[in-house]
Formats: structure tokens, C-alpha cells, sequence
């Protein structure tokens, strides 16, 4: 008789589980989490799905038993084929993929007990204009936290204590803090236009369908794309099911969960890193016992055991923030994609500037398009002038043209708000010696060191090696000698000041001392028109709604084009043309300038005439024509080592023993540009094949016949890469 035994996989660089004895009395169901002995050491896994016909080879004797069945909820069967799916797409080991759907936070463990007050209705001995404030708040005889009911009314918690203690209020204890609220999907819906509307009853009908479908929620900046997908979500809400909602930069989105209370009476379940543990852990059993209906949440999201997931969507889908690009490299849209079919659910990828991936494949009809072509309110996108650096640049050592001055200047004198982007954070992205021409650079990569100034440091940008600025040059020891070269926001901002002294100017950069809160409340201040002008990289960029901004201007257009990416020219046009977008929306007309040394560039054209859909044709044109993404598939495979002959001798080996298939093209080794990255030095190879080729299966063939990199020689293989430094 054979002794039952059950596969676990465990949260580590394995590709296949391991056997378990099963004992006595458990039961156990594929994605039941499990703690077993690994060593000798206990560690939490998954009970895997048996392969058909496979069982345990080894001898049960050697074997070791399961220890204990977590408490935690199983994780779903799709959510099992999505992780084997990445696995084998991405050629990540399956434990490590696995290892992200099992970052639950702390145990669930007991709530802490909450305190609520309410009004008794008996007035208090004494009065004072805090306490009136209070009753008044609390007036309408419903419970409040206690901390809640203090903030609210503006009052301190002594004078809630004091009004408990007279009897005015009483204390109740409150039952644990819910995951979530539920939303009301009929809490209070806008009247959509006839378009939104149109594109609101597609989407509905697909949710209520149940049935995997694709769409391309393609509406210009300021259409009104959020309210649109409301309306899917209030529908998937009142079908009793759940729905995530995939944002590129959730930290920043204080005023996305705005909207979304407006709509449904409730903040969403907000899911990414900035999120306490505890929380996590909380929204996660919420999540799986279907009591959590909506959650919008950054792309690890997409791990989230959901009971019954009835909707996807993934907002702003053209953002990069959505690749992934340590540990398991993967794109979380085209995850959530295979997520939806896995789940027969319908998906909504909303942009105004959809990637190129997504927008070949709802020409080919496998997406299918909702298009709002104008903006929500009447409002138009603004028009965007370029202005030619080379014939009408700043003088030396500035960087805005006089004709931007001018319109800076008549913008703010009609009461508007100017935003200047330029996507470089710090002071200056150079800094070298007058003396003797050093320049600054990074210890453990190849890069400069970009000066900070408001931290007074000079920072590496690659790995976050710090330094202060020294005194005196560490090369030939001149004193005073270092000068920074070209501009940072924040060197930006000076010029601003000198301009517009009257201005009140403000940096807004992912690297800002004071954190997600800090941000949260200078977007607030910038969307109230408490700022006058902005000064911001690529964060401004993402789907910010800031009623008073009337003109956008672009410092360097040119900053993003032309280093060896075949995704720069979609890059810069999804970029600026995002950040135009900003201006605009509210009451006044928007405009944008682009300052650029190539006018005469397409993407600069394309961005000019606003013709999006000519800049598409030529790029599908000319990717289809280099079979590029996505007419071609293409893995990167950086080897590093920390001895440069190692790498370079290892990447020299690797490429002599790619197996030969005829539509498949190596290209390299070279050295990679960016050549050396926290002491590593680097070498890079690129695969592409045409589309039909299973490149994933090619590399693994490849892989197997590669010689073990040895020492400390590493390889990352990366498919679909996103970056190419
Ligand atoms: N039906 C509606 N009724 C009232 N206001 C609306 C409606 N639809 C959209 N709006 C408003 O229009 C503005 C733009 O909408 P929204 O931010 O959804 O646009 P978007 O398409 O997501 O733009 P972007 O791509 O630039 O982020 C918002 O202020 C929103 O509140
Ligand atoms: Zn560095």
C-alpha cells in the first residue's frame, strides 16, 4: 500500500515542488498553504497541483511529513495556472513567482479592540466652542471612532474624553475594523455623456457576460476614462463580485481614491507597498473570502487570491512603472491579460496613449476599442508649439527659451498655473572640476553622480551611493573648483524663482524628503491652485487632474530619444503628450510648448499636429519591418559578474552555444551601456524571434545546454524587456 504524500512548493529559486508525506487526518487541496520542514528549518509552501500520472518517485521512506495547514486562505486555481503560465513564460524558477502571491504581511492574528462614541443627547454641564463642535458633529446620534470623531470635528481627544466623563457621550466598543468597507454602486453616479455612456453599456453587458474579453478604454487625456470604468465596476459590484483595479503609481494617487468615494461612498482596498502589514494581511482575508469587493492596488496586486474576481482594469496601461525588472522581470498588464482569460473575466486597459502592444492587437481586432475622442466637458487638448533650441534657445546656463518666458509670464498674469517638465531629478545631472575637468562619478557603476542640492549630496542614481559634495576635488584638490553641468528639477526651480519672483514654485519628484504623505498633500495644493508653478519629472505625467493648469511647457524634449531603445520614440511621444494633457482641463484653455533641437523629428511632429494615429502607423510600420515587438519576440540576458573577464568570458561562452534555429537571431555579446552596476560589470545578448516562435521555450533549450555559470557569474534572462541599459 502507498503512503499518501502531497506536492509543495516552496517560495524559493525551485522550479519543481517537493514531495511531502501527507499524515493522518489532513486534508489537503492544491493551494492550501502549508508550514513544512525544509532542513532544519520550517517554511510556509503551497500544495502544487500533481501533475497527471506523476506521483512521488522518491522512496516514502526518505520523505518528510507535512507539519501543519495554515490558517491562511488557499490560493485560487487561477491564480495557481497564472503563477505556472509566468513561470514558464518568464523562465523565472515557479517557487519565486510563487513567492509573490505569498507576501500576506503578518498573520491575521486578533484585531485590536476599537472605541466609538455617540451622543447620548443629555447636554453636557459645561460648554465650550470645542464641545459645541463635537455634539454638533455628532449630532446625528450615529457612532463614530473616537479618534475619527476628534480629527473630524477638529478637536482634541481629551475633549472627547471630557464629554464621555459628563456624560454628554458615551464609549461603545466597536467590532474590528472591516477590510473594507463595501462600495454602494448606486451611491452616486455622474450623468455620463452619450459617448461615455455608449462606452459604459459595452462594458457593463461584458461583466455581466462573464466571459473573457479585452478592451482599449481609448479616450483623449481628460475624457473622463474613470467615470467610464465606474460604471463596469459598479456593475460588477451589484453582480456580487469583485473587481482590482491596476494603477502605475497608487502612492500618488490621492486623488483617484477621492474619486472613487465620491462614486461609491467608500475608499477602495488600497493594496501596495506603502500599505501597513497589518492592513495587508487584513485586506488579503477580506480578498479571499470575497468580503473585499474592489481593490486598486499597484501590480502586485495582481497576486491577490480574489474569490470571485469579476472585472479587471488597468489604468494608464502604456505606464512602464507596470514592468517589473528585478527578481521575476514580467509585465504586470500582460499578466493581468493571461489573469482575466484564466478567470473569464472581462479587462479594460485605459489610455490615452495606449503602448504599441496593445494598440497592434486591437487593430488585428483581438481588443476591442472604446474610444472617446473628446474631452469630457467640452475642454480642448491642448495644442502643442515647438520651440527650436537651436535658433531660439536660452543663454548659456539657462534653459528656458525667452518665448516660454513670455508665455510663462502671460499665463500667470491671467491667474493660471504653469507646469515645466523635465525628467531629470536633482540639481544637475553632472558635476566636474574647473580646475582639471574630473567628473564626478559613481563608485560601483558607470554613471555620474547627480548632485542633490537641497540634501546637499551627490547621489548615484543606479544604486542610491550617497556623498556629500567635498570641498575640493578629489582628483587635483582645487578648492571651490566643482561646477555643476545641465539641469535638474530642482536647478529648474532656481531659474524659475530668478524669472517669476512673485511665483510661488514648487519641485514635485519621486525623491523628496517626506515621503508618500509629502507628495500626497503637494498634489492636493497644486490641485487647489495654491502653487502657481510647477517644476516636475515624469511623476506629473500620470493622470493628474489639475483644473487651474494652463500651459505645459516641455524643457527637453529630446532627453528620452535616441539611446539605442527601440521604444524611445513611443516613450517620448506617450510621455509628453501625457504630461499636455495636465493643461487644460478645468475652465481656460490649455497650451504646451515643446523646447526641442529636432523639430523636425517624427515623434516631435507626431506631437505638433496631434496626429496620434499617423505616429502609430509609422512605428507599427517600422517595428513590423525589423519584426521588433510586437511583430517579433525579444529576451535580453544580462550576465554579470563583479570581475569584468568573468562576465565578458562567460557572455563569449553562452553566445558559442545558442542552438542554431533558423529564424532565431543572437545578437551580441557586447558590453552593456550601462557597464558596471553596484560593482558588477555587465554584458548583455538579445534574442528575437518572429512571433510564432515559442522564444521562452527556445531560451530554456538554450539554458540547459549552457554551461552553469560558476563563481559568482550571474544571468538574468529578461523577455519583453522594457530597458536596455
Ligand atoms: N460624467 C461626468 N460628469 C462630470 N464630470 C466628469 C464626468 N466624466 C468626467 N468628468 C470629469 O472630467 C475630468 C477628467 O476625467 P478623467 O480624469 O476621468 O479623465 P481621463 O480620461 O482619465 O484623463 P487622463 O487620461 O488625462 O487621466 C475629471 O475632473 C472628471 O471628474
Ligand atoms: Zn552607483
Amino acid at each position: 500500500m502507498s503512503t499518501p504524500t502531497v506536492d509543495i512548493l516552496l517560495p524559493l529559486g525551485l522550479d519543481t515542488p517537493y514531495s511531502y508525506l501527507l499524515p493522518e487526518g489532513m486534508r489537503l487541496s492544491p493551494g492550501d498553504l502549508v508550514q513544512v520542514p525544509l532542513g532544519s528549518r520550517l517554511m510556509m509552501g503551497c500544495v502544487w497541483p500533481r501533475a497527471a500520472g506523476a506521483g512521488a518517485v522518491v522512496d516514502a521512506k526518505k520523505l518528510k511529513a507535512v507539519k501543519t495547514k495554515l490558517a491562511y486562505p488557499p490560493l485560487p486555481g487561477d491564480l495557481l495556472k497564472l503563477i505556472d503560465w509566468m513561470a514558464d513564460y518568464t523562465l523565472a524558477p515557479r517557487g519565486m513567482v510563487l513567492r509573490m502571491a505569498l507576501r500576506h504581511g503578518e498573520a491575521p492574528g486578533e484585531a485590536r479592540e476599537r472605541v466609538g462614541v455617540r451622543a447620548t443627547g443629555r447636554p453636557p454641564e459645561r460648554m465650550t466652542a470645542a464641545r459645541a463642535r463635537l455634539l454638533e458633529f455628532l449630532a446625528d446620534g450615529f457612532t463614530r471612532g473616537k479618534s475619527e470623531a476628534a480629527r473630524e470635528a477638529g478637536v482634541s481627544p481629551s475633549v472627547v474624553d471630557g464629554l464621555v466623563d459628563d456624560g454628554a457621550l458615551e464609549a461603545v466598543v466597536l467590532p474590528p475594523e472591516p477590510g473594507a468597507y463595501p462600495p454602494d454602486p448606486d451611491h452616486s453616479a455622474l450623468p455620463l455623456s452619450d459617448v461615455q455612456g455608449a462606452a459604459a453599456e459595452v462594458l457593463k453587458a461584458a461583466v455581466a457576460a462573464h466571459a473573457f474579453a479585452v478592451f482599449l478604454l481609448d479616450g483623449v487625456t481628460g475624457s473622463g476614462k474613470t467615470e467610464v470604468y465606474f460604471e463596469a465596476v459598479a456593475q460588477a459590484i451589484r453582480d456580487g463580485r469583485q473587481a482590482l483595479i491596476l494603477l502605475p503609481e497608487i502612492a500618488l494617487t490621492q486623488a483617484f481614491l477621492d474619486r472613487f468615494t465620491q462614486r461609491f461612498g467608500v475608499k477602495p482596498a488600497e493594496w501596495h507597498s506603502g500599505v501597513s502589514a497589518r492592513r495587508r494581511a487584513r485586506i488579503l482575508n477580506g480578498v479571499a473570502s470575497g468580503e473585499v469587493k474592489v481593490v486598486a492596488g499597484a501590480r502586485s496586486a495582481l497576486f491577490l487570491p480574489f474569490q470571485n474576481l469579476g472585472l479587471m482594469v488597468v489604468d494608464e496601461e502604456h505606464d512602464p512603472a507596470y514592468k517589473q525588472e528585478d527578481g521575476v522581470c514580467y509585465h504586470a498588464r500582460d499578466m493581468a491579460v493571461v489573469r482575466a482569460r484564466f478567470c473569464s473575466t472581462p479587462i479594460v486597459l485605459a489610455s490615452a496613449t495606449p503602448s504599441l502592444e496593445t494598440e497592434v492587437n486591437t487593430r488585428r481586432g483581438r481588443y476591442k476599442r472604446l474610444a472617446l475622442p473628446v474631452r469630457f466637458g467640452g475642454a480642448k487638448v491642448p495644442g502643442l508649439t515647438p520651440i527650436d533650441l537651436r535658433r531660439e534657445g536660452p543663454p548659456r546656463g539657462r534653459w528656458i527659451a525667452p518665448r516660454l518666458e513670455a508665455e510663462i509670464n502671460d499665463t500667470l498674469a491671467a491667474g493660471g498655473q504653469a507646469l515645466l517638465f523635465l525628467n531629470r531629478r536633482g540639481y544637475a545631472p553632472l558635476t566636474l572640476c574647473n580646475a582639471c575637468g574630473h567628473r564626478m562619478q559613481c563608485p560601483s557603476c558607470t554613471s555620474w553622480l547627480v548632485e542633490h542640492r537641497f540634501r546637499r549630496r551627490l547621489t548615484c542614481h543606479h544604486c542610491g551611493y550617497q556623498a556629500p559634495v567635498p570641498e575640493e576635488c578629489p582628483r587635483c584638490g582645487a578648492k571651490d573648483s566643482l561646477v555643476a553641468v545641465g539641469p535638474g528639477v530642482e536647478r529648474l526651480q532656481e531659474e524659475v524663482q530668478t524669472l517669476f519672483p512673485a511665483a510661488r514654485t514648487l519641485v514635485l519628484s519621486s525623491d523628496l524628503l517626506g515621503g508618500l504623505e509629502r507628495m500626497r498633500a503637494e498634489l492636493d495644493a497644486v490641485a487647489k491652485g495654491e502653487v502657481d508653478v510647477i517644476v516636475g519629472t515624469q511623476l506629473v505625467a500620470k493622470g493628474h487632474n489639475f483644473p487651474g493648469l494652463a500651459l505645459v511647457g516641455v524643457v527637453d524634449a529630446d532627453v528620452g530619444l535616441g539611446q539605442g531603445d527601440p521604444r524611445a520614440a513611443e516613450r517620448t511621444f506617450q510621455l509628453v503628450h501625457q504630461v499636455a494633457g495636465r493643461a487644460g482641463r478645468g475652465k481656460t484653455e490649455g497650451r504646451g510648448f515643446i523646447q526641442t533641437r529636432s523639430p523636425e523629428h517624427p515623434v516631435m511632429r507626431a506631437l505638433v499636429t496631434g496626429d496620434r494615429d499617423a505616429f502609430y502607423d509609422t512605428e507599427i510600420a517600422a517595428r513590423e519591418e525589423t519584426l521588433l515587438p510586437p511583430f517579433g519576440h525579444m529576451a535580453g540576458l544580462i550576465v554579470s559578474a563583479s570581475e569584468a573577464h568573468a562576465a565578458e568570458a562567460y557572455a563569449r561562452r553562452l553566445a558559442a552555444c545558442a542552438p542554431i534555429v533558423p529564424d532565431v537571431r543572437i545578437l551580441g555579446p557586447a558590453e552593456a551601456p550601462l557597464a558596471v552596476l553596484r560593482g558588477r560589470h555587465r554584458w548583455r545578448l538579445l534574442a528575437r524571434s518572429p512571433r510564432q516562435l515559442d522564444l521562452s521555450a527556445y531560451l530554456r533549450h538554450w539554458r540547459e545546454v549552457a554551461p552553469k555559470p560558476t563563481g559568482n557569474v550571474k544571468v538574468v534572462i529578461d523577455v519583453d524587456p522594457q530597458s536596455f541599459f
